[in-house]
């Protein structure tokens, strides 16, 4: 995926606020089809956060109760994720940080975007300790790519990692989640297709005229 995004930003000038704002968009419409409110985004500093981040706007401009708890103060954001936050902030969305406003919250359903395919190493930190305490909560849970602390490739959880209900993962299924136990759908973030083929991976676009595709039921037939 790394080398997806490469050429789909430096050879076919897609940006990645661009495909983060598909992602967003997909993710939105798959929490409000299945989450009750209150809605809790958990979100990290990279494109798994911000893909969150911009999911909370995409609920909080229909009036959805949404909010947002970081793993770590806003001034520690940069990137995509910082720019998604302060549209929000803008927006007057509430965001606190760690694991006291989770609890405060009583979040009906939670969106992990706090990692995607950028894990490294066991999950740690404020991360952490969001993931231990949602897989405590008896809420919905819906994860964005991967669930955190899995790894993408494999599916080895190496620390803590959320067991979610549902997974929307983007552009092309992770092939850690082969195994996993939940509704997967795959999300389109309007990759183009020469970008497949210019990397010899062979592609025919999944989602005809829908953004999304069920993968679930794909597995099971
Ligand atoms: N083409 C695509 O598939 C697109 C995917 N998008 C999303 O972007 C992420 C990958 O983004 P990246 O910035 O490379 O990394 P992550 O956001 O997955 O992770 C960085 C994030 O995670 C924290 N972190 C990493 N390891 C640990 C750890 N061991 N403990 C605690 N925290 C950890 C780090 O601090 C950062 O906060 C992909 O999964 C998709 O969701 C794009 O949005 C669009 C294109
Ligand atoms: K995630």
């Amino acid at each position: 995926m790394r080398e997806i995004d490469r050429v789909a930003v430096e050879e076919f000038g897609v940006s990645l606020l661009q495909m983060m704002e598909n992602a967003g968009r997909n993710l939105a419409r798959h929490v409000r089809e299945s989450g009750p409110e209150p809605v809790v985004v958990l979100a990290g500093n990279g494109g798994n956060g911000g893909g969150g981040l911009c999911a909370a706007r995409h609920l909080a401009n229909r009036e959805l109760d949404v909010s947002v708890v970081l793993d770590r103060s806003p001034d520690g954001l940069d990137g995509a994720a910082r720019t998604q936050y302060e549209t929000l902030a803008t927006m007057g969305v509430r965001v606190d940080t760690g694991v006291d406003a989770l609890v405060d919250r009583e979040a009906e359903t939670v969106v992990d975007a706090l990692v995607g395919y950028g894990l490294d190493g066991p999950l740690r930190g404020i991360a952490g300790e969001l993931v231990t305490e949602v897989d405590g909560l008896d809420t919905t849970v819906v994860s964005l790519d991967v669930p955190s602390g899995m790894v993408a490739t494999t599916g080895e959880r190496p620390g803590p990692s959320v067991d979610p209900d549902r997974v929307l993962t983007l552009a092309l299924p992770k092939t850690g989640l082969s195994e996993i136990d939940c509704d997967l759908s795959l999300g389109d973030i309007a990759i183009p297709a020469g970008v497949y083929h210019s990397l010899d991976i062979p592609y025919s676009n999944p989602f005809e005229d829908e953004y999304r595709v069920d993968l679930t039921r794909m597995s099971e037939t």
